[in-house]
């Protein structure tokens, strides 16, 4: 994924190695996966750095506890969850003593994984000419805006614009031709619908999906 002619369709293929047999989501193919998102981005041009910046920052803090000390405990999301809450490392209330938790930090991405999921589903389905920008738009305020502040809302929906055509964009996929960008959205999309759905059950099992 680093170097070389950059394919979505590697990037999309990590988060279907994210979950095993057992069910669990593995912390390695996930973060590889928005690393692999990231960079994609930052092709897209400098107005979406703001927005780069911080994922890689909440990309770079995972990557410290996987690569740390610690790093069994965070083979996957369910042994994090495990870890942190049994050894009272997450802030349920208001951020103090461990403000920037795995926990939390995961939930900033799974969100944004929503917003992927439909904005993949908005671009698989929509109809050649369509607004890339409008598309982008719709699946940004029915996931991620209900947690943004105005000026961050503001800033995401103007640097929306930017987005260049549907059939632009699925070129810049560089999977083929159109047809076969959506044919691997298609493929792609029941990975992501997968590992979005085994997060949300566990957060929500625990508590943890208004952590602050
Ligand atoms: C063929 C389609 C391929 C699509 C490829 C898309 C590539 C997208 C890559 C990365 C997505 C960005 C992930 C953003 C994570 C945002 C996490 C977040 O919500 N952070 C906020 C809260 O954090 P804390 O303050 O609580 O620590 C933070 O305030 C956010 C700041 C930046 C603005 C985030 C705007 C997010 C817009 C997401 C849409 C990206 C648009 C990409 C256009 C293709």
């Amino acid at each position: 994924m680093d170097g070389g002619a950059f394919s979505l369709r590697e990037v999309l293929a990590a988060f279907q190695t994210c979950v095993t047999e057992e069910r669990e989501v593995l912390l390695g193919p996930y973060l590889r996966g928005w690393r692999g998102l990231v960079r994609f981005l930052n092709g897209l041009g400098a107005i979406f750095s703001f927005i780069s910046k911080d994922a890689v920052a909440k990309i770079q803090i995972m990557e410290s506890y996987c690569g740390g000390e610690r790093r069994e405990e965070y083979r996957t999301l369910q042994s994090m969850v495990r870890y942190e809450l049994s050894g009272g490392l997450v802030d349920l209330q208001r951020r103090s003593a461990h403000p920037d938790s795995g926990c939390r930090t995961v939930l900033r991405l799974h969100r944004a994984l929503r917003w992927l999921q439909l904005f993949l589903e908005g671009l698989r389905t929509a109809r050649q000419d369509a607004s890339t920008s409008a598309i982008c738009t719709d699946s940004y305020n029915a996931s991620l805006a209900a947690y943004h502040p105005w000026v961050v809302r503001k800033a995401a929906t103007v640097a929306f614009c930017a987005l260049p055509s549907r059939d632009a964009f699925l070129e810049v996929m560089n999977v083929g031709g159109p047809d076969e960008a959506v044919e691997m959205l298609g493929d792609a999309l029941p990975h992501i619908r997968d590992v979005y759905g085994i997060t949300q059950e566990l957060y929500a099992q625990h508590h943890l999906l208004d952590l602050p």
